[in-house]
């Protein structure tokens, strides 16, 4: 089991981390999702030994994972890091990267090794180029393979898919969650991208200003994002009166807002919130509509584009806009 204890870590005057605390047990996929600069890869170097922390203690199945100042070469053989540069050897092969860390005494067995990881990422037709010559999401994909090599008991992701076409995103992020689950490895997975924090994990982190402010699994982090911030790095969303979507009477207390999905607003006959459409935009399998109710912009998802200045009136599912009101009001 990984625990990370009130682990504290600045580079200058702010802290960076602060008073951060989680764990994850064996075979968990946890992924730490928040703004840029929020920290994220400042929070995987730290468990990978690479920060002298200013308070707090991280340990792996007990052991305590020194900083720089206590081991002289930081990294565990255990744990394996991918950095967002990915610190391939350019002039070697593709093959020769990915097997970098595994031994030569069983050389067949390498090979089935090395042929099984560049077959998931999909580059066996690479296997005797240069990463020197491949373009940035192939570079990537080849770091992916090598940080698989040696099946580690932690692995530390940083951003593993940031250039990777949405093309193959969808099929290698499958395979790779699919490989950690039958291989039992722990995993720990920074990003920005809302989906890669959502299908695969078993725990999302919500992190910001260095601190974890949420930490729940996907599908109720999702359902009740608790704040603008949590909700956002899921896509466009509302902060809208509950009265404006709910029948009169426990509307909550004045001055409370929820969180509305662009997705949950719906066009109706008649509602409390009268629209004025501003523009349209093509997001591919819907229009995205921004709109203006009293001067506060609103978004909502729609199948077709709508005039500019055409008055709408807008609805969320009622049962939604309760279940948030409440958890809203028990969490403050
Ligand atoms: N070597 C460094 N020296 C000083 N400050 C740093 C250093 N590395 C990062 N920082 C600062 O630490 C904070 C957190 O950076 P970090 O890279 O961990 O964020 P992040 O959430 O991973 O961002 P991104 O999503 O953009 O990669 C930022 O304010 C950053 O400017």
């Amino acid at each position: 089991m990984l625990e990370v204890q009130d682990i504290s870590f600045r580079f200058t005057e702010n802290p960076v981390l602060d008073a951060v605390s989680f764990k994850a047990e064996p075979g968990q996929i946890i992924s730490v999702i928040g703004e840029s600069g929020s920290g994220k890869s400042t929070l995987l170097r730290a468990v990978y030994g690479l920060h002298d922390l200013e308070q707090g203690e991280i340990r792996w199945k007990g052991k305590k994972i020194l900083g720089p100042a206590y081991n002289l070469v930081p990294g565990e053989s255990y744990i394996k890091y991918l950095a967002q540069d990915f610190d391939l050897m350019p002039y070697t092969t593709v093959s020769e990267n990915v097997g970098k860390f595994l031994s030569n005494f069983y050389p067949e067995e390498k090979k089935r090794r090395i042929d099984e990881l560049l077959e998931m990422v999909e580059l066996t037709e690479y296997a005797n180029s240069r990463p020197g010559n491949l373009s940035g999401g192939q570079q990537q994909r080849v770091a992916l393979a090598r940080a698989m090599a040696l099946k580690p008991e932690l692995l530390l992701l940083d951003e593993p898919f940031s250039h990777i076409d949405s093309f193959r995103k969808s099929k290698l992020r499958r395979d790779l969650f699919a490989f950690l689950r039958k291989k039992q490895i722990t995993c720990i997975i920074a990003t920005h991208d809302s989906v890669d924090a959502l299908a695969h994990a078993d725990k999302t982190l919500v992190i910001k200003d260095g601190r974890i402010v949420r930490e729940d699994s996907p599908q109720r982090l999702y359902q009740n994002p608790g704040s603008s911030y949590t909700a956002s790095l899921f896509g466009e969303v509302n902060e809208i009166r509950p009265d404006l979507l709910l029948p009169p009477g426990n509307n909550g207390q004045p001055g409370d807002k929820v969180l509305v999905y662009t997705h949950e607003l719906h066009v109706a006959e008649q509602s409390h919130l009268k629209v004025r459409v501003k523009e349209s935009y093509f997001e591919g399998g819907h229009y995205l509509i921004r709109g203006l109710y009293h001067g506060q912009v609103l978004f909502f998802d729609h199948p077709v584009p709508l005039p500019p200045e055409k008055i709408i009136y807008l609805k969320a599912d009622e049962k939604i806009v309760k279940e948030r009101l409440n958890h809203k009001n028990k969490t403050g």
